[in-house]
């Protein structure tokens, strides 16, 4: 008896992921992967293991991860300093060179890995490779005074084509947050500009018409008021987030606006999730209660 209701409960689970799948079958949806939420070969691994099962299940995931924990840990290595303002780091041309290193050839290549690991499916790529991104400089502002960051950039173009092919052949793209630099006119630089991932993964979002942004990180979701751990937001309006985040502090600065960038650009939702968790991504996708917080156009009932 005891036995059956386990295995009921298991079936259970399973049909409660039946609408999600037939809703979310044949869309596109942008997982951005977090360097604090990588810190274990365990969640890694989950990790993988959930991109895979969205693939089978007719969903394509196009990945986008961060690495920053790992940046810091390369530039300490090799003795070169680095700081953050508004949640973005200032990137000088040695610290550049270092972020492309990390991101592309070791965060990147080991999640390509493990994804490929359960079968041909993960293609890495950057902003760089077939002019996936193009991007402008851009500053920042903290306490009202504008803040160079160097070799920072934000999105200005994303070349849809790139992912598409890749997923019409049934790939896993994983992107890597680094892209050309264009001028005002459009025209190449010849540089190389460090994009937040977040920011990058919004931007990608919104150009390719993904059905959902999820972004997995090191935070249950978002505090209204953190670290006040009675705030947690579970839903939220694109206009009451526009007002709340003049409030938000550090790398919830990009991450809030790059969920209002892309809902505001037609993605229908975007979510934070707390990637330390393992398989969260999938409860967030597969149930329906989801976790984390969830940001939407406007008030649904
Ligand atoms: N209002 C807030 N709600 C949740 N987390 C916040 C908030 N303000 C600051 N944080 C901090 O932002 C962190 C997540 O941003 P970040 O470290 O950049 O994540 P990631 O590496 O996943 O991009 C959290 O771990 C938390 O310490
Ligand atoms: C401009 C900027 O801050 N770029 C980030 C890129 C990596 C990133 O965004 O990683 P997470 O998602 O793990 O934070 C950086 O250099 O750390």
């Amino acid at each position: 008896m005891i036995e059956h209701t386990r295995a009921t409960a298991k079936a259970e689970v399973l049909i409660e992921a039946l609408p999600w799948i037939q809703r979310f079958a044949g869309t596109t949806m942008v997982i951005k992967y977090g360097g604090n939420a990588m810190v274990s070969e365990e969640l890694r691994q989950a990790f993988a293991e959930d991109i895979v099962l969205l693939h089978h299940c007719g969903i394509h995931p196009v990945v986008v991860h961060g690495g920053g924990p790992q940046i810091n840990t390369m530039l300490d290595r090799l003795g070169i300093a680095s700081e953050f303002q508004g949640g973005l780091r200032v990137t000088t041309e040695e610290a550049m060179d270092v972020v492309r290193m990390v991101l592309t050839g070791q965060v990147g290549r080991e999640l390509v890995g493990l994804i490929n690991s359960h079968g041909p499916y993960a293609v890495g790529l950057s902003g760089e490779d077939a002019a996936l991104f193009q991007a402008e400089r851009t500053g920042t502002e903290v306490d009202g005074v504008a803040v160079d960051l160097g070799l920072v950039g934000e999105v200005t173009g994303v070349n849809p084509a790139a992912i598409r092919d890749l997923v019409d052949n049934g790939r896993i793209p994983v992107v890597s947050s680094v892209a050309p630099e264009v001028d005002a006119d459009g025209q190449p630089t010849g540089s190389v500009l460090n994009v937040n991932a977040d920011t990058a993964a919004a931007a990608l979002a919104a150009a390719i018409g993904a059905s959902k942004l999820v972004v997995l990180t090191d935070v249950e979701g978002l505090y209204a008021n953190w670290p006040d751990r009675d705030s947690l937001v579970s839903s939220i309006t694109a206009d009451r987030l526009r007002e709340l985040l003049p409030t938000l502090q550090s790398g919830m600065i990009p991450k809030m606006s790059a969920c209002l960038h892309a809902v505001d650009r037609g993605v229908p939702q975007a979510h934070i999730v707390d990637g330390r968790a393992p398989h969260s991504m999938l409860l967030e996708v597969f149930t329906t209660a989801g976790v984390g917080t969830q940001v939407l156009p406007e008030e649904q009932s």
